[in-house]
């Protein structure tokens, strides 16, 4: 906990996502938690919505007027709602990670076509995507991170050597998530009944994190489309990617080992793994575990990857991000 340095600005911190950064920010040796905001439990003590975080501060409602004086700002807004404040808050010299997915993807027809109309466009072309091991030196230097969904961190991660080698061809990813993934107002589809010892698909050939996907591992080789499914599981934290890719050629286990280990040597949040992963093996950390070797039977490359989606799918992985905007450690307030 420090008593100078960047002040940071949570705002969305009733939420998941935002609660979380909070008290990262809270508890980092080199940034001040600054404001924390809410509309509906503005009064409220973070402490009484979630005790485990222990962070005794108090909710507001959001007035760039009184607020807006700190050097960064985390927005956790749902996607639409976020790209107003961190338009405003650049415009006031703020350094800002969006979590919500309005400044992930490049192309406005796309985030057009999946999400909303884009309320600043003009913002799209000033954003760097929020995940360090491919954009760490970019990160360095920008006012805007956009940072990336949860499956889309798992998956890219997972999948990123092999891009890079030119060796995807066809890409099925199928992906399973706990509930909070999904933000902290139930709905038919989340709550316990629906949830409970049940498993199921959505988004089936839909969902808005496969052009997200599709557009990072297409920046490191050869465009793709990939197949994402993903799965809601009963469990509140944590996020699986299992991945299955015909590659080009014929590759034998111990090669891409090999291009793995080459691709993630020196990572400090990127694990490989001899063992297929858990997510309990990630459980509130900001690592992603990797496992990645050949089915003997179909020649597939088969690649798997565990992260929790509230720390390296978002709010842990924001800080990272945050370190590196202002040129701190990578792993300060993360180890
Ligand atoms: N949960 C996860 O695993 C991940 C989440 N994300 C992204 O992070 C962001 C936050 O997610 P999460 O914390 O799960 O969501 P929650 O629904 O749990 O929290 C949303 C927060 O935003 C506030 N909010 C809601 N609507 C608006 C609005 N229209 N204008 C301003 N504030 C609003 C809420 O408080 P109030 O309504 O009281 O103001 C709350 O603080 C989202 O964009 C999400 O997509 C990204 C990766 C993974
Ligand atoms: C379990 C669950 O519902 N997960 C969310 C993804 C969470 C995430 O990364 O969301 P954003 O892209 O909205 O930031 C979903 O599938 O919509």
């Amino acid at each position: 906990m420090a008593d100078a340095g960047p002040r940071v600005l949570v705002a969305g911190a009733s939420g998941f996502a935002g609660a979380l950064a909070a008290r990262l920010v809270e508890r980092h040796p080199r940034f001040v938690l600054g404001p924390v905001t809410s509309r509906s439990d503005a009064g409220t003590s973070l402490d009484v919505l979630y005790p485990h975080h222990r962070v005794g501060r108090e909710l507001e409602v959001l007035d760039l007027d009184r607020h807006g004086d700190v050097d960064a700002a985390i927005v956790a807004y749902p996607h639409g709602a976020s790209a107003p404040v961190v338009a405003e808050l650049l415009g006031r010299g703020v350094k800002v990670v969006d979590l919500s997915a309005d400044f992930r993807l490049r192309d406005l027809a796309v985030y057009e076509e999946y999400y909303v109309p884009h309320p600043h466009p003009e913002l799209l072309g000033d954003a760097v995507y929020g995940l360090p091991e491919l954009y760490r030196d970019a990160l360095r230097g920008t006012s805007l991170v956009a940072g990336p969904g949860c499956y889309p961190t798992a998956a890219i991660l997972t999948l990123a050597p092999l891009a890079r080698a030119g060796l995807l061809d066809d890409v099925v990813i199928d992906a399973k998530s706990g509930v909070s993934g999904a933000g902290r107002a139930a709905t038919a589809k989340t709550h316990f009944v629906s949830v409970d010892e049940n498993v199921s698909p959505y988004g089936v050939g839909t969902h808005r994190h496969a052009p997200e996907i599709d557009q990072e591992l297409g920046a490191l080789g050869a465009p793709v489309t990939v197949t994402f499914t993903p799965h809601l599981v009963p469990l509140d934290q944590g996020e699986l990617v299992s991945c299955y890719v015909r590659v080009a050629g014929d590759a034998e286990p111990g090669d891409i080992v090999a291009l793995y280990e080459q691709a993630y040597a020196g990572e400090p949040f990127v694990e490989l793994s001899s063992r297929p992963p858990g997510v309990r093996d990630v459980r509130e950390t900001n690592v992603c575990r990797i496992h990645v070797t050949i089915d003997p039977r179909s020649r597939k490359v088969l690649a798997f990857g565990a992260i929790d989606n509230l720390w390296k799918g978002t709010s842990s992985q924001a800080v990272q991000s945050l370190n590196l905007m202002f040129g701190f450690g990578e792993t300060e307030g993360l180890a």
